[in-house]
């Protein structure tokens, strides 16, 4: 039975391959994440990291073309040989680029998913949903507008009530595919903020463009580039003392 806690490997990726029908996306990715920790995936576009990190919960299986070689193990388990894909992708939740809230009240999107999950009490969702906005920092700003619709608000509280609905679900990983890039710097700083906050309680993989944002907020940060981890290390490590020279040319901004 491996550890459990701070700095253990909550997730084991051993020689993965990904391939979109003839075209293959990945090539030979191994690494570990650790148990509470964010671990930020950078590079250039086009070279892998959403695909990466889509393979952390099986979302690439909505794919028909894609076929995938390795093992990722989560919690000891094979994600790629159990079948239960449902239990999987809730313990392993996911916020997108953009905010994309349901046409629905701020309440019953959090309460969406655990309702899903047949919790029908109303005292029990009462609960959930205000744990899970104020996990997502947002619950002082929303508490009297829980009825009204949540694409009335803006951009940044959006992306932190998606964030909410990813924590009413109780994953134990939260993968985040450029969460801030659409929105304004105060937001940026709020959603990093409250990354920060999340890592006591969850373990983080985002993809970033931002490389400052990777260096302000990771514990840990993966530099792909063309399907392959060029470097993967401490942060402060890839940004100061980086032992690959693509390494180096990335971050200082040389290319990409
Ligand atoms: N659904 C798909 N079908 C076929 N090819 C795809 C698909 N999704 C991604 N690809 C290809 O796989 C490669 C990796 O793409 P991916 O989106 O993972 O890169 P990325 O590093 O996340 O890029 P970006 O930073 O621009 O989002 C690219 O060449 C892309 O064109």
């Amino acid at each position: 039975m491996a550890q459990r806690g701070k700095g253990n490997a909550k997730i084991k990726v051993k020689d993965l391959n990904l391939f979109y029908g003839e075209k293959q996306a990945l090539f030979g990715v191994s690494l570990d994440i650790n148990e509470k920790e964010v671990t930020a995936l950078i590079g250039p576009s086009g070279c892998g990291k959403s695909t990466f990190l889509r393979t952390l919960n099986r979302m690439n299986d909505l794919i028909d073309s894609v076929k995938i070689t390795g093992d990722i193990i989560i919690n000891d388990e094979n994600i790629y040989t159990s079948s239960d894909v449902i239990k999987l992708r809730t313990k392993v939740g996911m916020v997108f680029q953009k905010p994309n809230l349901f046409p629905m009240s701020i309440y019953d999107n959090v309460a969406y998913g655990p309702r899903g999950q047949g919790i029908k009490n109303k005292k029990e969702l009462d609960k959930i949903v205000e744990e899970s906005l104020r996990g997502a920092a947002i619950w002082d700003e929303v508490k009297d507008r829980l009825k009204t619709s949540a694409l009335g608000l803006s951009g940044g509280q959006q992306q932190r009530v998606c964030i909410a609905r990813a924590i009413a679900m109780k994953p134990d990983v939260i993968l985040m595919d450029e969460p801030t890039s659409a929105l304004d710097p105060i937001s940026t700083l709020k959603v990093e903020e409250l990354i920060t906050q999340m890592k006591e309680d969850f373990t983080i993989v985002i993809v970033t463009h931002n490389m400052q944002q990777a260096a302000r907020i990771s514990d840990k940060t993966a530099f792909f580039l063309n399907g392959e981890v060029v470097e993967y290390d401490e942060t402060d490590n890839i940004f100061s003392t980086p032992k690959d020279q693509r390494t180096e040319d990335y971050v200082t901004g040389r290319f990409g």
